[in-house]
């Protein structure tokens, strides 16, 4: 399997190649050359497997070339062993029709672990296989930086700087991160930044020649295609344990990068009968209003009660953008230039009539992400967070059809953001003892300017040269 730029220019890439660019080096980001397609015989034959065997399964189209079989199952299963629950992504029945798709059972409590476990080993396999250093750089908005520090501190080979919006992350994803003392981890704060400001930091540093002269950088953000890859496999467990291929299944996904939901989207290419994608958003909604009206416009961010959700540039909307307009990289760079000169785009007809055929998309305010938090409580005994309720939200006003499950994404664990569930609910969740004494522990990280010159010093000054 090969994989292509989204802007067309960059050169393809194996797979093992295209982990460790993260973003090609035309500003675009790697897709695999198509989509590779199961049967229904073959997902039917699926049902009743471990979750790592299923991921070996799934995955083994996309990493032909650069890992055996063989060893791809070693890994899942080295990845996945780390979870808390056997089931690794268990699911929920809420009512007749809606269900709960636990993604939190990793060592952080959010659906990052998913892939993040499974990347980190990736990394230690392919830069074992060089000389090779790597200089991880990234951008959180709470959930990917402590499942990324946990995947790769202490690894031989690999230097992680964390970027986050200073004081926009909940205490304990603050500590997640910032609790990790290893040598090779770099928790960045960013001063009067947003999300999208530590994005667009990360994004302009693959693309400065100053830097990636002198260093291999590489990402963790949903910008790279593994990690994407490795999120499409909850889909399948999901729906071979709701009667797939046989029946369809919808799937809520609370949305803010557009990463989770874009796996969806590629397990409905590769062959999983998904009646629809519901894109839920909170109050930064660019994504809902991109879907119900083509208006793809940035606005400022506003935080709320789902801080991992606030992001008004959503980098895999790109990816989608792509396909649904016929994989024509030089029309979506002059579209994507477009949008990074003006902050605002208008989707083609045709980019509008494809996404609708499988997506649409709700907004949750803070009142009915509150409510959403109280009715799972009330009506199902289960304690949300903020974000699986924008999920939650989303689903029960789809309005899909009778008989047909929807699953909403259970994206973090509900004790990461114990206020705004006891507001709610009057309820305080507890912190799995698998996070230990996080609130004992010290913090390490350095506060600096919210601007690219700042960072890219800071990197400079600490990340160990390419070779
Ligand atoms: C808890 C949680 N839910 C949902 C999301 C949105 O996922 P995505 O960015 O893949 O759309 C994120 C982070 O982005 C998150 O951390
Ligand atoms: N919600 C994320 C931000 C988006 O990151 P991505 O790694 O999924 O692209 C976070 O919590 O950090």
């Amino acid at each position: 399997m090969d994989y292509i730029s989204t802007r067309g220019s960059a050169p393809a890439l194996d797979f093992e190649g295209a982990t460790l660019a993260g973003l090609a080096s035309d500003g675009g980001l790697y897709v695999p050359r198509e989509w590779p397609r199961f049967s229904e015989q073959e997902i039917a034959s699926w049902a009743g497997l471990p979750y790592a065997e299923l991921a070996a399964k799934v995955m083994a189209p996309f990493v032909e070339g650069s890992l055996t079989e063989e060893r791809l199952l070693e890994l899942t299963t080295q990845a996945y062993g780390r979870f808390a629950h056997d089931a690794v992504t268990p699911l929920v029945q809420l009512d007749s029709q809606q269900w709960l798709l636990e993604l939190f059972h990793g060592p952080t409590l959010a659906f990052k672990d998913v892939a993040l476990q499974f990347l980190g080993l990736l990394f230690e396999e392919f830069l074992g296989r060089s000389d090779r250093n790597l200089t991880i750089v990234g951008a959180t908005s709470g959930d990917t930086g402590s499942a990324a520090i946990d995947a790769v501190a202490g690894r031989a080979k690999v230097d992680i700087f964390m970027l986050h919006p200073k004081g926009r992350v909940s205490d304990v994803q603050r500590r997640q991160m910032t609790t990790v003392l290893a040598p090779n981890v770099h928790n960045l704060a960013l001063e009067h930044a947003s999300f999208d400001d530590a994005q667009a930091i990360v994004k302009r540093m693959f693309n400065d020649k100053g830097m990636t002269d002198r260093f291999a950088i590489g990402a963790v953000n949903s910008i790279n295609w593994a990690r994407l890859m490795a999120q499409v496999v909850y889909y399948f467990a999901a729906g071979l344990q709701l009667g797939a291929p046989g029946r369809k299944v919808a799937f809520s996904v609370p949305t803010g990068n557009f990463g989770d939901v874009f796996a969806g989207y590629v397990a409905a290419q590769m062959g999983l009968p998904i009646e629809r994608l519901i894109v839920a958003t909170n109050v930064n909604d660019i994504l809902h209003r991109a879907l119900a009206e083509g208006d793809y416009s940035q606005g400022t961010v506003t935080p709320t009660a789902a801080p991992s959700m606030d992001i008004q540039v959503s980098s895999n909307f790109e990816r989608l953008l792509f396909d649904l307009g016929g994989r024509d990289g030089g029309a979506l760079a002059e579209q994507m230039a477009g949008f990074e000169a003006t902050k605002a785009m208008k989707l083609t007809n045709a980019q509008r009539e494809g996404a609708s055929a499988l997506f649409s998309s709700a907004r949750a305010d803070a009142d009915e992400m509150a409510s959403t938090i109280r009715w799972a409580y009330e009506h199902c005994g289960e304690l949300i967070d903020p974000h699986t309720a924008c999920g939650l939200f989303a689903a029960r006003s789809a309005g899909i059809g009778a008989g047909i499950p929807v699953v909403t994404l259970a994206t973090a664990h509900p004790a990461k953001f114990p206020e705004a569930v006891e507001r709610a609910t009057g309820q305080r969740p507890t912190l799995p003892t698998r996070v230990g004494d996080l609130f004992e522990r010290e913090e390490r990280y350095a506060s600096i300017a919210g601007e690219y010159g700042a960072v890219a010093a800071f990197v400079a000054e600490h990340a160990s040269p390419k070779v």
